[in-house]
């Protein structure tokens, strides 16, 4: 599977639901190079979601591009594919159906469907599952399908809104840690949006903390931390420790105030942790 990331740029986004209605975020500025993995985390309602949504092309911004690799994005496209909390399988399909079924409206042979199908199985460790029901399947290997369903197109960047929340710990813990892996060893971009300090810590090269009303990106900390990465070393604990320290902080800015969003969508302040 030949799959490269892509350059992020999103200038000037703002939202609003309805053209009275309130801002959501309002002129958020965000750049990510090509393989970087970004978790955005911030309270409800901050506007992650839908930040999340615009950039997969499934809204529209009320102002402001995102640009992919210099391509504007004005609708979804298998470059960037999005996985929610809930896997959305087709019951009635076995599981290579399901994840080959995006294939079926390209223009691709039942044997090149079949080999990247097969492919894509193999990633997500499910190469032995692929005639079952997926009703059979756990709730962490149904979204094992769905993540093989979003690799074998190929994209260049997955979005991933909450994905492992409604897992149990054990599971979301191996999935957190096999969706980076792999994404790390195909070179995509992840964006995750997650309430989890500990998911963002265990995934991301960089958190974005988002907080305001309307929202927008306050604070970024980088998270420089080798791989695999386990909930358990001081390391991690010591990052968490720090990221939880600096949510809370952000969080309770109120906006305009010093230090949290600038209203010209600015990052006020990049922090680095690392354990070299
Ligand atoms: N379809 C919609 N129509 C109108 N308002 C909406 C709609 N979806 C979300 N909102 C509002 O927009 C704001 C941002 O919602 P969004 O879901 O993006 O936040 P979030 O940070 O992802 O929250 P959560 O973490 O709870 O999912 C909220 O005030 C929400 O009520």
């Amino acid at each position: 599977m030949a799959i490269r990331g892509v350059q992020i740029k999103i200038k000037g986004l703002t939202h609003r639901y309805s053209p009275r209605g309130a801002v959501t975020f309002n002129r958020v500025d965000l750049e990510a190079q090509p393989g970087e993995a970004l978790a955005i985390i911030g309270r409800s309602g901050c506007g992650k979601s839908t930040l999340l949504h615009i950039v997969a092309g499934l809204l529209r911004p009320t102002e402001g591009t995102i640009h992919l690799d210099g391509t504007l994005v004005e609708g979804p496209s298998p470059r960037w594919v999005m996985m929610f909390q809930a896997p959305h399988l087709f019951p009635w399909m076995k599981v290579a159906q399901n994840v080959g079924v995006g294939l079926r409206f390209g223009r691709w042979s039942k044997n090149e469907i079949r080999e990247r199908v097969a492919e894509a199985l193999r990633l997500v460790e499910l190469q032995d599952f692929a005639e079952s029901n997926v009703q059979d399947l756990s709730g962490g290997q149904q979204q094992r399908v769905a993540l093989a369903r979003s690799l074998v197109m190929e994209p260049e960047l997955l979005l991933l809104d909450e994905p492992f929340s409604a897992l149990d710990a054990f599971t979301r813990s191996s999935l957190q840690r096999d969706v980076r892996s792999i994404a790390k060893r195909l070179g995509i971009n992840l964006v995750i949006v997650t309430h989890d300090i500990d998911e963002a810590v265990l995934m991301a090269d960089r958190a974005l903390i988002m907080a305001g009303s309307p929202g927008n990106i306050v604070h970024e900390l980088e998270v420089d931390l080798p791989d695999p990465r386990e909930r358990q070393d001081p390391a991690v604990q010591a990052l968490r420790a720090s990221l939880m320290a600096t949510f809370q902080g952000a969080a309770n800015l109120k906006p305009g105030t010093s230090g949290a969003g600038t209203g010209n969508g600015s990052v006020s302040k990049t922090e680095s942790f690392s354990i070299h």
